[in-house]
């Protein structure tokens, strides 16, 4: 009865790059829940479809009404019903008609409002009164790519993990003092650099690839030194946005340099071991698995290698990289495959067989902080959430916040 769905309401707001996305209220007899869709710039061409044609407005005006009129009387707590329920009136495989961004936001102001029927929090909703264990935060220092803008690194993310952490508070922290670090060390090779952020709040210097990687490793380096713990460096690479398939090469514009998929192995294994990566998101094409198989039978005892675009947060796409040995870590982004009970589903099928589920912010985000929680729900080791700006900070002080409540709380294991 508590749980009961009275309403469900779609209103049109802003994202962080300026653009229309939707966010949802579900209210049940007892409580009320409240989500919104965040949007990629590099998406996996295997996601569903965030919007159908109208866009938001066309949610608000049309659909509002027809999820509203299906969903009042049923149970917030029958998740799996309800996603089958949304992917029913939506009626194409790839969610084209009412959008995954529509489904999403549904799906998970749902499970909040279940979570709030019972005065639970989401993180305790979902993961039970024993979960303790909080992410490391996979921080955004520096951006290039499809994140940025021309003159900026070929390479999409320059990221960092501060392993050694003993707690989000001081994790989130180390974050934040290697991305002013990492401002200093930008101005000493870049005279013109202007203080300019990319999507997700990381600078976009106009230095080389290499000049890049240099300075990541320095910033780790001397505030891991200055704070006592271990800071390592991470990259996405996103290269299904630097593939180019008619000349069958990774087109590094900013060196002028093409590469192959055997040159792009020896490469990606040459920065791991040179720079002692944690962790590499992305480092070939979407459809190459066996790329992605290659490397990971080369480094997996030293780096996790995740597929993104790769897996799309998909489960058959997710069994058949296990068969192959193609990654040892996935990105989790709820939107990439719309509903909440179908991302469970995956992150259930990587923890079954040891690959790493990393939960995952969009480049266009709202300041919604659900992810904070299936990241701890789900007892995800790493959130990748960016390191500064409002609409990431939603995230980590929630984080900090999850932290506080928690009653012996440890930060996760790899
Ligand atoms: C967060 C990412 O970017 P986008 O949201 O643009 O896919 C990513 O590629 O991991
Ligand atoms: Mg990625």
């Amino acid at each position: 009865m508590d749980s009961i769905i009275e309403d469900v309401q779609v209103r049109k707001i802003l994202d962080s790059r300026g653009n229309p996305t939707v966010e949802v209220d579900v209210t049940t007899w007892n409580g009320f829940g409240r989500a919104a869709a965040p949007s990629g710039a590099s998406t996996g061409s295997r996601e569903v479809v965030s919007f159908p044609e109208g866009g938001v407005d066309v949610i608000v005006s049309e659909v509002e009404d027809v999820i509203a009129s299906e969903l009042i009387g049923m149970d917030a707590r029958d998740i799996n019903t309800i996603d089958e329920v949304l992917r029913e009136v939506d009626g194409t495989d790839n969610l084209s008609a009412i959008g995954g961004n529509t489904t999403v936001a549904v799906s998970l102001a749902v499970m909040k409002a279940a979570a709030a029927s019972y005065n639970m929090p989401l993180y305790k909703y979902l993961g039970g009164n024993l979960v303790n264990e909080l992410p490391y935060p996979l921080g955004n220092m520096m951006n290039g790519g499809a994140h940025a803008g021309i003159n900026a690194p070929d390479i999409q993310e320059f990221l960092v993990v501060p392993v050694g952490a003993r707690n989000v508070v001081e994790a989130i922290f180390a974050n934040a003092s290697v991305h002013k670090k990492l401002k200093e060390l930008i101005q000493s090779r870049d005279s013109n650099f202007t203080g300019g952020k990319g999507d997700e709040g990381g600078w976009v210097p106009n230095i080389s690839n290499d000049a890049a990687l240099e300075i990541q490793a320095q910033a780790c380096e001397e505030v891991g030194d200055e704070l006592g713990i271990e800071i390592r460096p991470s990259l996405d690479m996103a290269a299904s946005e630097l593939w180019d398939s008619e000349k069958q090469k990774y087109v590094y514009a900013q060196d002028g340099v093409q590469k192959d998929t055997g040159e792009q192995i020896e490469f990606v294994k040459d920065i791991i071991e040179t720079y002692n990566m944690f962790y590499v998101e992305d480092p070939f094409d979407e459809s190459d698995f066996e790329g992605f198989s290659q490397l990971t039978s080369k480094v997996s005892d030293k780096c996790l290698v995740c597929g993104d675009d790769l897996f799309v947060t998909n489960k058959e796409l997710l069994a058949k990289g296990i068969e192959m040995n193609a990654a040892n870590a996935i990105i989790i982004k709820p939107n990439q495959i719309g509903s909440l009970s179908e991302t469970y589903a995956t992150v259930k099928l990587a923890k079954e067989n040891n690959i790493v589920p990393v939960v995952s912010h969009r480049s266009g985000e709202t300041t919604d902080e659900t992810i904070a929680h299936l990241a701890v729900g789900f007892a995800s080791p790493l959130i990748k959430t960016g390191a500064i700006g409002g609409e990431r900070i939603a995230k980590l002080n929630e984080l900090v916040r999850i932290e506080e409540e928690l009653l012996n709380p440890k930060m996760g294991h790899f």
